[in-house]
């Protein structure tokens, strides 16, 4: 099947105008064709009733002549035609004797001369004849004396006042028949416009749906005719978009929230809730970026705690977690609500100290931070031997890039610890 792209095509006239048109078309053209066999058939029989009255009034005057032709008595034929030329349509009427000789003749004015028509062969075996042409009629009679042919009698009536009544009868007709047809006009647009309401109303509403993406729209339901069942079933059909958007809306906030929550999970550590190390590597480089573009100082804290292989081994992993957890929640009231406090695995852990104001703050919180982790400890009974041993990096004093941040700051830790633990060391610039 050729399908044409309903883009491609011209904007067409509304279907009430087209209808209406059609309709128009047909009906003119049906009273045209009513109007034109009516106007021959007018035209006909008016035609057919003037040759018939021809016919009678040329028998009655041949009948009239007939004594005149056998006394010769031109004056009484010529007076008797006088007479008879009050007949309406009249052109010309003339006498003729057996051989053709105009015996009488008279003409209306402006008529060309005596006919000097030739009877019709056979005229008084078939008694009278006659002929129509367009514009006049001819009737030859034959004028008998008893049996006895005597003359002819030739009569040529004009057709023009039959025309003229035929052209008054069709004006008046195309005039009605215009009338009509502009009343039709006006009633057919309202009789089509009441009809294909439900239609236009649901392609209206189509449209509507198409630009503003409303499917909780509903077509108007007027009658149960094809219209109204092609109604029912594009509201059925909304009602499924409808129902689908909404399945779809619901499984997107679903999938939505899920990818939240594993982009959540997948930055968190599971035990102590800590942001974890691929959350604080993607954040130590944004605040790296952030102190060089804005000129500010910033550190990085290295954390380690000390003795947790102890705790481990001597009171099981289990309670190692628990210590794991309680240092965190000790760390986490320590630092400053802009720190980013992460724990990077095992018992090592960093903290990121944005828009500092000086290097002494960063100090400070260290000690703060060992301080914290070094206030008795009881787990399970027992007093953890733990300690934190923090090494102290800058940036951009010590390194601006984040490996080399990192590095400085781990070193420093290193330095810490063989200083003997539990404390805290600043990176010595070469270090990174
Ligand atoms: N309970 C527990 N232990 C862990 C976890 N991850 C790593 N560890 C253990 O943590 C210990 C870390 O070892 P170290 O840091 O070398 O030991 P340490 O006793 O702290 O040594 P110093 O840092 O020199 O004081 C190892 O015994 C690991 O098995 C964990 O998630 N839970």
């Amino acid at each position: 099947m050729n399908l044409v792209n309903a883009a491609v095509l011209p904007p067409a006239d509304s279907l009430v105008k087209r209808l209406t048109r059609l309709n128009l078309r047909l009906l003119s053209m049906t009273m045209l064709l009513t109007f034109l066999l009516l106007a021959t058939v007018t035209w006909y029989v008016a035609r057919e009733r003037q040759l018939h009255s021809a016919e009678l009034s040329a028998r009655l005057l041949a009948n009239s002549v007939s004594p005149m032709l056998v006394f010769a008595d031109r004056i009484a034929a010529q007076v008797e035609l006088e007479a008879f030329s009050r007949r309406s349509d009249l052109l010309q009427v003339q006498v003729q004797l057996p051989d053709g000789t105009v015996f009488a003749h008279w003409q209306a004015e402006g008529q060309a001369a005596p006919l000097h028509a030739l009877a019709p062969a056979g005229l008084a075996r078939t008694g009278i004849r006659s002929s129509v042409g367009w514009s006049a009629l001819e009737v030859w009679a034959p004028v008998r004396l008893k049996d006895e042919l005597v003359g002819v009698l030739v009569l040529r009536e004009s057709l023009a006042s039959l025309h003229l009544s035929v052209l008054l009868l069709s004006t008046v007709a195309i005039a009605l028949m215009v009338l009509m047809i502009l009343v039709a006009w006006r009633g057919l647009v309202l009789v089509q416009r009441s009809a294909l309401r439900p239609l236009v109303e649901l392609s209206h509403l189509a449209e509507h749906i198409a630009q503003e993406r409303d499917y909780s729209k509903r077509a108007t339901i007027y009658r149960r005719d094809e219209v109204g069942r092609l109604s029912e079933r594009f509201n059925e059909m909304l009602k499924r978009i409808e129902i689908w958007q909404a399945d779809l809306r619901h499984q997107l906030e679903q999938e939505h929230e899920a990818g939240q929550k594993f982009q959540r999970l997948a930055h968190k550590d599971a035990l102590t809730g800590l942001p974890n190390r691929l959350y604080f590597q993607g954040e130590l480089q944004r605040h790296l970026a952030l102190c060089v573009d804005h000129g500010e100082l910033m550190a990085l804290m290295f954390i380690d705690l000390d003795n947790f292989k102890k705790v481990n081994d001597q009171y099981g992993h289990e309670v190692g977690d628990e210590v794991l957890c309680e240092v965190s929640r000790r760390m986490s009231a320590a630092v400053r609500s802009r720190d980013v406090l992460c724990r990077l695995g095992g018992d090592e852990f960093a903290l990121i100290l944005p828009e500092l104001p000086d290097e002494a703050v960063a100090e400070q919180l260290a000690q703060r931070l060992i301080d914290a982790v070094r206030v008795t400890m009881t787990i399970s009974g027992a007093v953890m031997p733990i300690g934190a041993t923090v090494g102290l990096a800058f940036a951009p004093l010590d390194a601006s890039e984040a490996t080399a941040l990192l590095n400085a700051s781990d070193h420093a830790m290193y330095a810490a610890k063989r200083a003997g633990k539990n404390t805290y060391r600043r990176a010595q610039h070469g270090m990174a």
